[in-house]
């Protein structure tokens, strides 16, 4: 694993709701390295988007505090003069829906070009070279054509792919792909997710992946922090976090997953859904009103993310007593009443 390149410090991104302002991401800290995939997991409304929007300085009318630090540098509410420097350039985003990140009345050779010109390719020549290698790299069958073509005479699986060329037309050092394959169907998410890996191999790029899809998690990511309510509720590599879970969230998300073996007839689905986010507990465990039967007591005061083991983190003490409805804490089944 390489150097740090993003370094992610006690960030609060807060929305202004009527005449308050309620953090989305609520204190979050986190490295991403070189030449390394972190994925961010968690339901829909845990804060992931709200939290890659705020590195790359997209929101529009949100509070930002903290320190985003990237290659050294504090980025957290850089002018935006400073930082169309760096996106576009030295990280580039691939979004959840690959039309609202294309402009339709533009061909794509044009929307390609015009990244590589503002970042400095003046000649127009080396420019469509460079979109030609682009569009080949991200396996776009006859580029040349497709260079001439607009958007909407693409299928969604080809106009993610040009999403991502766009994403990493100047070589990013850093990555972000918010569930980059939500709009695609089945075949067409694993060629893209190859292609991100591929990239991260080939290029050293640091990546930041937001997906729902543990299996996507399993496969692709080096570490994996796990969101919930605006918090980090659990971060480790990937391989500690699917062997070792021990955040009851995590365990949860986990067990929610169907396999094919006995465990899935007794599947305990987590009841409830994440809170709206005026209605966020700001005190104690945020995720104690979904494990009712865990006694008040287990739970911290003011939940901190405590060290279990080198790089595993994990927030508030609830995990130690925590067990599903039908089992003990050494997971033997019992009966319900
Ligand atoms: N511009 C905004 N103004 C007000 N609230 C917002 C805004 N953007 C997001 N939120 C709220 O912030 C919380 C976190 O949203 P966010 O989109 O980051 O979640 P997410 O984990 O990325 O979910 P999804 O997987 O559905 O994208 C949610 O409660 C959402 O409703």
């Amino acid at each position: 694993m390489g150097e740090p390149i993003l370094k992610i410090d006690n960030l609060r991104t807060s929305f202004r709701i009527k005449d308050d302002y309620y953090p989305a991401v609520d204190g979050v800290s986190l490295t991403v390295n070189k030449n390394e995939l972190l994925a961010i997991v968690g339901e829909s409304g845990c804060g992931k988007s709200a939290l890659a929007f705020s590195i790359m300085n997209l929101h529009s009318r949100a509070k930002i505090e903290g320190n985003i630090s990237f290659k050294g540098q504090n980025i957290a509410n850089l002018p935006t003069s400073k930082l169309n420097k760096l996106r576009g350039k030295d990280m580039g985003m691939i979004f959840q829906d690959p039309l609202t990140a294309l402009n339709p009345l533009m061909i794509i050779g044009e929307q390609i070009g015009e990244i590589l010109l503002i970042h400095g390719t003046n000649s127009a020549e080396k420019r469509k070279e460079r979109v030609i290698e682009l569009l080949n790299k991200v396996g776009i069958p006859r580029p040349e054509h497709v260079f001439n073509q607009f958007p909407h005479e693409l299928s969604g699986g080809m106009r993610q792919r040009v999403v991502i060329a766009m994403a990493i037309a100047n070589n990013p050092e850093l990555l972000i792909a918010d569930e980059p394959t939500t709009a695609l169907d089945v075949t067409i998410q694993s060629q893209i997710l190859d292609l991100i890996k591929e990239l991260k191999e080939e290029s050293g790029a640091g990546v930041i992946l937001i997906t729902h899809d543990l299996g996507v998690v399993a496969e692709m990511a080096d570490r994996v922090a796990v969101m919930y309510a605006g918090q980090i509720v659990e971060i480790a590599d990937v391989y500690t976090l699917f062997e070792n879970p021990l955040h009851p969230y995590t365990r949860s998300l986990l067990n929610s997953v169907p396999t094919a073996n006995e465990e899935q007839s007794t599947l305990h689905v987590i009841q409830g859904v994440v809170p709206a986010l005026q209605n966020l507990p700001r005190e104690g465990c945020r995720f104690s009103a979904r494990i009712p039967w865990i006694a008040d007591s287990a739970h911290e005061k003011n939940p901190q993310l405590h060290e279990v083991s080198p790089g595993h983190f994990v927030r508030c003490t609830c995990y130690k007593d925590f067990h599903f409805p039908d089992r003990d804490k050494e997971g033997n089944r019992h009966v319900v009443s």
